[in-house]
């Protein structure tokens, strides 16, 4: 009788889930960093788990909650910060430093695989250094408490980013002063989205889906924009307060990024990918970069080449025209706004061009890829964010006569499961 109530006692989850404990042995790190081991009933994936590791985990369908390590992985290392390994999409800081670079080239070479391509991809180059000198946090309430953070993995749960370990410095030490500001526009409903970004002249800071009513709040943002030190602070597309202009320093020459625009997130991986793209681009005389932002690889590939920069965002268009302004010792530069997806480059605009370098969002360059793999052009560099949409673009132009010369992946999001990567292409 006794033990009958202490049963029906039991939370029903917790009885339920007791019986689903097993033991499991991890045999792959998948590319979104979970362990896999492989059953009876398929592949069944772990979050933090390391291949050649025994682990007590609970079951859930083809995923595992993991309880208990019993043989750890000689890979395994302590965290480097101190928040829930789900926070965030550092995933991955609970394995060495060798053996995640190794995993993170792993997920290029299995992308280029997948997609036919049997090539070698050089070592990862870690481009991590410094911190992410951009940052785009989700500010909300919190019972009675503001978080201003990242959210967890596949879940709702706000997490504070206070103590954050792969930021900058400055970012890390602004972070209560941010989520001050960030409490002066919080929306009624949903999350603010603040996005940070450390220039030469200070933090640029954006708040974006802002209460409605931040008009009455102008004093007080621009106050504590202010107190923080701040460069700039936008809320909504509106520039509030342009203290210093914040200055980005691109292989020379500045440039004022638009408020919340895209920048990489690291000056390491700026540096790498700028250098790969570079060398990529060889000696050749003309070259044009699609998708080129505020000309992060344009305005270093025109100290040595004429550039053609097309790009379809507005702001960052005219950012770039802004910099050009100023005589900086570049070769000729033009550039154009233009929606790459729906009108790429055609064959013959393609004509006076001695390398096109491409660097799309992650959807990649599908349509722009399937006129290259037309055209003449002799050198073609392709940087992407994303192995899958890569290696599909990267086959059209294969099928289209050019041979792949290399390929480096760049570690920019340190402990997460992203990769950038740059590809040369030739045409011999
Ligand atoms: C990954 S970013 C690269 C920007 C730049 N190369 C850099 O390194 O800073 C991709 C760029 O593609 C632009 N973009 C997105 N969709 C586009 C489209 N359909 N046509 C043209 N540009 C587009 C974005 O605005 C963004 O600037």
């Amino acid at each position: 009788m006794n033990g009958y109530i202490k049963l029906a006692r039991l939370p029903v989850r917790r009885y339920r889930s007791h019986m689903n404990e097993t033991h499991l042995e991890i045999k792959e790190l998948g590319h979104r960093g979970d362990g896999i081991a492989f059953t009876d009933e398929g592949p069944v994936y772990v979050a933090g788990a390391l291949p050649g590791e025994t682990i007590r985990v609970r079951m859930d369908g083809n995923r595992a909650d993991l309880i208990e390590i019993i043989v750890p992985s000689p890979d395994r290392v302590a965290p480097v910060c101190t928040h829930d390994p789900a926070s965030g999409s550092c995933f991955m800081q609970h394995l060495a430093e060798q053996p995640y670079l190794v995993w993170k080239r792993s997920l290029v070479e299995n992308a280029l695989r997948s997609a036919g391509i049997t090539t070698e991809v050089s070592e990862t180059v870690a481009a991590t250094a410094g911190g992410r000198r951009r940052a785009v946090f989700s500010a909300a309430r919190k019972g009675r408490s503001v978080v201003l953070g990242y959210y967890g993995r596949a879940s709702h749960d706000l997490f504070d980013a206070a103590g954050c370990a792969v930021l900058t410095p400055q970012i890390e030490r602004s972070l209560a002063g941010l989520k001050e500001l960030a409490a002066l526009v919080l929306p009624k409903k949903g999350d603010l989205r603040v996005t940070v970004l450390e220039t030469t002249a200070g933090l640029d800071v954006a708040l974006e889906k802002a209460a409605a009513s931040y008009d009455r709040q102008i004093a007080a943002l621009c106050k504590k924009a202010a107190d923080l030190g701040l460069a700039r602070l936008s809320v909504n597309g509106e520039i509030l307060l342009e203290i210093r202009p914040p200055l980005l320093d691109m292989g020379g020459t500045g440039i004022v990024p638009p408020p919340g625009g895209f920048t990489q997130a690291t000056v390491a991986a700026e540096e790498a990918l700028a250098q790969l793209v570079v060398q990529g681009a060889g000696k050749s005389k003309w070259v044009a970069d699609l998708f080129s932002g505020i000309g992060t690889f344009a305005l270093r590939l025109a100290r040595v080449a004429n550039v053609h920069a097309v790009e379809g965002d507005a702001a960052a268009i005219a950012a770039f025209d802004r910099a050009l302004r100023k005589p900086q010792g570049l070769k000729k530069v033009t550039f154009e706004r233009r929606d790459l997806f729906r009108r790429p480059l055609v064959r013959d605009e393609l004509e006076p061009f001695n390398a096109v370098v491409f660097d799309p969002p992650r959807a990649g360059a599908q349509a722009q890829a399937e006129q290259l793999a037309r055209s003449k052009v002799k050198t073609i560099v392709a940087v992407s964010c994303n192995p899958a949409t890569f290696a599909r673009d990267v086959k059209i132009l294969m099928e289209g006569g050019y041979t792949l010369k290399s390929v480096t992946p760049v570690d920019q999001f340190q402990f997460s499961p992203h990769i950038e990567v740059v590809g040369v292409l030739m045409r011999e």
